[in-house]
């Protein structure tokens, strides 16, 4: 599952965020409640202490009315029984009626004008009066026979801040006596307050309902702690002025500097009231440890769920990325990935998967698989699953999708199961391979098929004929090849050019194809040999040959038509050799392929346009054709090669020049006709070094001549092959043989033949003019016999053409013959080229010609060829004939 990063960590300190202020929340709750009820607490023992402090004054009070009382009862019974006061009595009723507080309180008697006339430290020197003081006024003015309480006074007698608690004395009469007092030192109430536990900061004070202090603890060196002093806050002057009884309030700012709680009391028993303060660094003191350690565990919490929060957020952002990973290499993958449950549906699909199947992400989430295998059942699909669900290895099979628009491709898959979250599916990754598959098919084409027909070609060819073998063998049946060679191609080629003869084997390839069966084979093995295999023929020799004969022939009957190649029509033929497979075991294959082939040879030395069965004669032809072939290379190496020459006469007899025939002077065989190894020469190549050696021998020859009085006018006609004309050193190699031998080039003419000059007209053309700007001559050799356009004559430098000896053999008898040499006659006259005809046999076809405007002769009527010896003796003779 894909997670926002961003979203989980803003999340996670949300979440640990709330959760540390609902922990931060329930602690200050938790605190706060601490600190009220503590607060709470201090109240109420601040009012306790408040009330025990009232409690105590009140007790002491009591005890100095008391103690009043009885004095007040002794001094009135003094008056009544003696009418007078006695000092001694009363000192012995006062120490009578002292008792606790009233021990430390200074008890005097005054007489009715105030002046204090017994009593404690009363002297007849120290004599002071109560005359002025408002409870001596008070008591004069009122008998109410209470006990009154003064405020604080500072003392005159004991010289000290003082409470005095008084009394009315009256006289028998009832009338005022004076008053008895008991003077309680502020001291005593210091001593009352020092003994309460309040801690460092506590505080306890007694103030006069003015405001006066009293007495307080514990004691402040400040005017604010100056007995006697007036003071306080304004919050406690308006608590005094509202009369309540008892109050407890928190001050902050107080004369020390310390906030408490403190308790207000009035007292009982006084015109005064008590505050008891408790310091709220005292009771507050717990409390701020106990917040401090809250606060610690908090932080501790804040720490420890931030880090949580922290390794969380951590661990999903890792997860993420590496979900993220996942995901990019995922969608990015060149493979369609896909992920599927056990019944087949996709869970996940990459966007190449997708794409691959032409469909969005929503169409494939959910499809099945059999919605896009194009090459299994249902039922197959589902036995291919389970066998991948329950294998653990990875499975690599190639099998063909199908996109939405319902095009199939073939795909290479690879799947294995995979536990996800808990569950197992199959991790699918499928490979588009129509590219692979297509170079395989071209591979395939190019290994097997022939390029320019798209037939098989030999390799096929063998390995279909070893399959062929084998089912004639299973079968009891006979097979046939037929090796097919078209007639005379090389001059198809030559003349119309390669174009033209490779488009002529397209068309011979489908004409072959019609003629069989589709189960037959028709391959083509290079060049224009191609083969047709001919399988299950009958299981008899006899029959099946006569069944292969009859293929055969229809083929030759099909191909010897007319093609139209280029500008000009091309009549073909085919020689056929056949041969036929299946009858013996154990056959090398390639046995009845080289027995065709020898029979095609045969065919073709029948005289073409044939079908020929294999003979085992045909065996020792080949041999013979390899033998001569070898020899070849050793007649050239060991100089086994000789000129003859033929003279080529003028009208008049003169001799204009010679042909130079190269003869095999064979060791064995005598001397060996060109005729039989010029066309193998050509084939193996062995033309190069054989015409050139003639050019040399030719070229030697017009050196030798070159001071002769008659002979250094003649022309030496010498044959050059179209592969040798055509060789890219040709000209090179004329100019060095005559340079070589130091010829005159104007005596060397060089017969071509129309096959040299039909390929590539300009350079054909740029090779003439560089020999022709040397003096070097030209004449068209065989004219007439080939089958293009005579447009190119125009553009050759050309100095004659030779009427072929096949036209002038029969020129007398056959019209056509006698019409092309008449026509050839014409075409050099128009042109302005010689004319000169080969094959001259009898003075009727010489006068035939003459009678046509030849003037030039070559053949048996003047002479055969004849070695150079023979030859001069001819020159010889002719001179002197022509001299006589
Ligand atoms: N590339 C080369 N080709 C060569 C060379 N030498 C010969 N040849 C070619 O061989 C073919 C056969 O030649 P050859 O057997 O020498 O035959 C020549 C003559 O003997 C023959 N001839 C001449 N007069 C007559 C005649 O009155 N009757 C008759 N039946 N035959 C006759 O004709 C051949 C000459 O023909 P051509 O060359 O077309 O002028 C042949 O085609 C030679 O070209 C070589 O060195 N290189």
């Amino acid at each position: 599952m894909q997670h926002d990063s961003g979203k989980i960590l803003g999340g996670l300190i949300a979440t640990v965020l709330a959760l540390n202020l609902f922990v931060a929340g329930l602690l200050g709750y938790a605190m706060l409640e601490a600190k009220s009820r503590k607060e709470r607490e201090v109240r109420t023992t601040v009012e306790n202490l408040a009330l025990l402090l009232d409690q105590s004054v009140s007790s002491s009070v009591r005890e100095i009315d008391l103690m009043l009382r009885g004095v007040q009862l002794r001094l009135e019974r003094e008056l009544r029984e003696k009418g007078r006061l006695q000092r001694d009595n009363f000192d012995s009723a006062i120490v009578l009626h002292r008792d606790g507080l009233s021990q430390t309180a200074q008890v005097r008697v005054s007489d009715s004008a105030g002046t204090v006339v017994l009593g404690d430290r009363v002297t007849s020197e120290t004599r002071t009066s109560y005359a002025d003081r408002p409870f001596f006024l008070d008591h004069r003015a009122v008998d109410d026979g209470e006990t009154r309480a003064s405020k604080l006074l500072h003392g005159r007698i004991a010289n000290t801040w003082i409470v005095v608690f008084s009394r009315r004395y009256n006289t028998p009469e009832g009338g005022f006596a004076g008053i008895v007092t008991a003077a309680v030192p502020a001291d005593h109430f210091q001593r009352l307050l020092s003994g309460l536990q309040l801690g460092p900061h506590g505080i306890a004070l007694v103030r006069d309902l003015d405001m006066t202090l009293v007495a307080r603890w514990p004691r402040l060196d400040a005017p604010a702690g100056v007995i006697g002093g007036r003071g306080g806050s304004l919050e406690l002057s308006e608590i005094v002025a509202s009369e309540v009884r008892a109050q407890s309030f928190y001050s902050a700012r107080t004369a020390d500097g310390v906030a408490r709680i403190n308790a207000y009391r009035r007292l009982e028993r006084l015109p005064a009231f008590v505050v008891v303060g408790w310091g709220e660094k005292d009771y507050l003191a717990q409390w701020r440890e106990d917040v401090g350690k809250a606060m610690l565990l908090w932080v501790l919490f804040l720490g420890v769920t931030g880090l949580a929060a922290w390794l969380l957020y951590r661990l999903v952002a890792a997860n993420d990325r590496a979900n993220e990973r996942s995901r990019i290499l995922l969608q990015n993958a060149s493979d369609g990935i896909h992920i599927t449950d056990v019944d087949g549906a996709v869970i996940e699909a990459s966007d190449a998967f997708c794409r691959m199947l032409g469909r969005s992400r929503s169409e494939v989430v959910g499809m099945q698989v059999g919605s896009w295998d194009a090459c299994h059942s249902e039922d197959a699909l589902r036995a291919r699953m389970s066998e991948l669900f329950a294998s653990s290895e990875v499975h690599t099979f190639e099998t063909a999708h199908r996109r939405k628009d319902g095009s199939a491709y073939p795909v290479e898959v690879t799947s294995f199961p995979l536990e996800v979250d808990g569950r197992t599916v199959l991790f699918n990754s499928a490979r588009d391979i129509s590219a692979r598959k297509s170079v395989e098919a071209e591979v395939r084409k190019l290994a097997y098929f022939d390029f320019l027909t798209g037939l098989p070609n030999r390799r096929l060819l063998m390995e279909r004929l070893e399959r062929a073998q084998a089912s004639c063998a299973r079968d009891g049946t006979v097979g046939a090849l037929l090796f097919i060679d078209l007639d005379n191609f090389k001059a198809v080629n030559d003349t119309v050019g390669h174009q033209e003869g490779d488009r002529l084997l397209v068309q011979v390839a489908s004409i072959l194809a019609r003629c069989v069966r589709k189960d037959d084979t028709v391959a083509r093995l290079g060049g224009d040999e191609f083969i047709v295999m001919l399988e299950a023929l009958a299981g008899e020799g006899r029959e099946a040959a006569e069944q292969a004969a009859a293929v055969g022939n229809k083929i030759l009957a099909a191909l010897n038509q007319r093609f139209q190649l280029g500008s000009s029509e091309h009549r073909t033929s085919v020689s056929i050799g056949v041969s036929l497979f299946g009858e013996l075991a154990d056959e090398p294959i390639d046995e009845p392929l080289r027995r065709a082939d020898m029979a095609m040879y045969r065919a073709k030395l029948g005289g073409r346009n044939a079908v020929c069965f294999f003979d085992p004669s045909m065996q020792a032809d080949v041999h013979a054709r390899a033998d001569v072939e070898a020899g070849l290379w050793v007649a050239l190496e060991q100089r086994q090669f000789v000129l003859h020459y033929q003279p080529q006469v003028a009208a008049d007899g003169t001799v204009l020049g010679l042909e130079a025939l190269v003869r095999w002077h064979h060791p064995v065989r005598g001397l060996v006709p060109p005729d039989e190894f010029i066309a193998l020469a050509e084939e193996c190549g062995l033309i190069l070094p054989l015409g050139r050696w003639v050019l040399e021998a030719a070229c030697a020859q017009l050196a030798a001549w070159a001071d002769h009085p008659q002979r250094s006018r003649l022309v030496i006609s010498v044959n050059v092959s179209a592969r040798q004309f055509l060789h890219e050193d040709f000209v090179a190699g004329v100019v060095a043989a005559l340079e070589h031998a130091g010829a005159d080039p104007r005596r060397l003419d060089l017969e071509l033949t129309e096959s040299s000059l039909v390929t590539d007209i300009d350079k054909v053309s740029a090779k003439m003019e560089a020999l022709k700007a040397r003096g070097v001559g030209f004449s068209l050799d065989d004219f007439g016999t080939g089958y293009s356009s005579l447009a190119y004559l125009k553009r050759l430098p050309l100095d004659q053409l030779k009427i072929d000896r096949s036209f002038v053999r029969d020129i007398l008898v056959d019209p056509n013959d006698a019409a092309i040499a008449r026509m050839i006659i014409v075409l050099a006259e128009n042109l302005g080229l010689r004319v000169i005809a080969e094959g001259v046999e009898t003075a009727e076809q010489r006068e035939f010609l003459a009678g046509n405007g030849c003037s030039a002769y070559q053949g048996y009527l003047f002479s055969a060829p004849r070695p150079i010896a023979a030859l001069e003796d001819f020159l010889d003779a002719r001179a002197t004939q022509a001299l006589c």
